[in-house]
């Protein structure tokens, strides 16, 4: 798959593929282009085909699957910078197993997208395409060229549209009122 276009799936869509005929596992990990640190993802894996041969067994890869759930929260005011973060995703069960290098170069082949709507709590650094502390084994998703954080417009808008609303209150009060 390593190359080609990759997909944005729904947390609720990847709940549809956790059966031993359609398996999908989410693991998080950093996206890099040309080695240089772009940002962490929730990555989707379409493990169907590796279950029978995975060395862990299947049943680990079957109960890691269906679980995700994204929640929505707020983090600073008044800027409103919302935080996607998840739960019941794989990464926790997946780096508790020491996986090795050489089962880390084999994820690429099934690869499928990641997790749209997901903003890791490290966005505004993770984000900065001048970091380039990705660590030299960081699993990468080539051909992803979208700008990772979805909230930027949003950010800025909202403090305006707050302002303006403070202003046409001060106006009110203070001109059109007072004349009535
Ligand atoms: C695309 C995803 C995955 C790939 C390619 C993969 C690959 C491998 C490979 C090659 C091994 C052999 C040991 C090694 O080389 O590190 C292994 C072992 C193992 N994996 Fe995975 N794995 C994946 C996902 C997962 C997940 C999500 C879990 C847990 C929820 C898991 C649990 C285990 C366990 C328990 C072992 C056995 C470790 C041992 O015997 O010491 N794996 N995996």
């Amino acid at each position: 798959m390593a190359g080609e276009a990759k997909k944005l799936f729904a947390a609720s869509e990847v709940a549809n593929h956790a059966s031993r005929k359609d398996c999908w596992v989410v693991i998080g990990g950093k996206v890099s282009e040309k080695e240089i640190f772009l940002a962490e993802l929730l990555l989707v894996y379409d493990v169907t085909k590796f279950l029978e041969d995975h060395p862990g067994g299947e049943d680990v890869l079957l109960h890691a699957s269906g679980n995700l759930r994204l929640t929505l929260t707020a983090t600073s005011i008044p800027f409103l910078l919302l935080h996607a973060s998840a739960s019941g995703d794989a990464t926790e069960a997946f780096e508790e197993v020491g996986h090795s290098t050489s089962a880390i170069s084999m994820m690429d082949s099934y690869l499928i997208g990641s997790i749209k709507d997901y903003v890791p709590p490290s966005a505004s650094k993770a984000t900065d395409p001048w970091s380039v502390d990705a660590p030299p084994n960081s699993r990468t998703m080539q051909g992803n060229k979208s700008p990772p954080n979805p909230n930027t417009f949003l950010d800025f808008l909202l403090p305006l549209f707050v302002l303006g609303l403070a202003f046409a209150a001060w106006y009110y009060l203070t001109f059109v009122s007072k004349n009535h």
